[in-house]
This record gives C-alpha cells, sequence and structure tokens, in this order.
C-alpha cells in the first residue's frame, strides 16, 4: 500500500549552470509542493502505513530548512533545479522514514521532479 502527504514550502533560486539569456539564470521565487510516497503493510490495527503526524514530524525540520530561504546558499543546493532538490530531500528523509519511496518536487504544477534513490 502506498500513501502520499504533501507538503509546500516558499524559496528564491538561480540556476547558475543555464545560459545567461536563460530566464531562470536570473533570481527568482517558486511556491514549491513536495509530495513524499510511503510503501509498506497496513498495520492490521492502526489501518496505517505510517501515521500521517510521523511523517509531518520527521519531515518538518527538514521542510524548515529550505522554506523562505534563498536555496542557492544551502549546502548541496548551489545548483537548485527541482531535479537537486529532490535528492536533497531524499538524502536527509530517507534515514528518518525507512518507508519512503519516492520524493516528488513541484516546481510548479505542471512541471516536477521524481526521485526513488536511484
Ligand atoms: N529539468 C528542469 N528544467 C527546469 C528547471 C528544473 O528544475 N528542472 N527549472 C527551471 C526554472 O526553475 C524555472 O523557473 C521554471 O519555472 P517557470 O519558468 O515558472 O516555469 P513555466 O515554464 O511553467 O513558467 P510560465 O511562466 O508558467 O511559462 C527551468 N527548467
Ligand atoms: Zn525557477
Amino acid at each position: 500500500m502506498k500513501i502520499t502527504q504533501a507538503f509546500t514550502f516558499e524559496a528564491a533560486h538561480r540556476l547558475p549552470n543555464v545560459p545567461q539569456t536563460h530566464r531562470c539564470f536570473r533570481m527568482h521565487g517558486h511556491s514549491y509542493r513536495v509530495e513524499l510516497v510511503l510503501d509498506g503493510d497496513v498495520d492490521p490495527h492502526t489501518g496505517f502505513v505510517v501515521d500521517f503526524f510521523d511523517v509531518e514530524a520527521a519531515f518538518g525540520p527538514v521542510l524548515k530548512r529550505l522554506d523562505h530561504y534563498c536555496l542557492n546558499e544551502i549546502e548541496g543546493l548551489e545548483n537548485p533545479t527541482a531535479e537537486h532538490i529532490a535528492i536533497w530531500i531524499w538524502e536527509r528523509t530517507k534515514p528518518l522514514l525507512a518507508q519512503l519511496a519516492t520524493v516528488r518536487v513541484f516546481e510548479t504544477p505542471l512541471s516536477w521532479a521524481e526521485y526513488e534513490g536511484r
């Protein structure tokens, strides 16, 4: 069984490795959406794969490190593409949530990166 919990954060970024003519070379902001997918068995007593409250408690501190920051200034996010943000979140969240199966990072409602640990 898979469950998904969504979170949002606001952040600024610029992409340093695109051509200077690319509009993302300039500093700008996004309202990011993060989806964490957890995969596991449904506990017969609780009826949960993982309690959403426990997901929130584990991921909250990771999210706080992104919300209302300039992502380029965060160690490991010097080139803060959606792909790199998804990997960054995975590496910090997987040790806290063993059932984590997928991290999705939406830059816009229509464009996102998805990481499953490889
Ligand atoms: N593979 C990727 N491509 C792009 C990424 C990325 O992370 N991975 N990021 C960007 C920029 O961050 C860019 O800001 C994307 O957002 P935006 O320009 O707002 O996207 P839209 O094209 O949907 O904007 P509209 O204004 O709605 O046209 C670019 N590429
Ligand atoms: Zn952008």
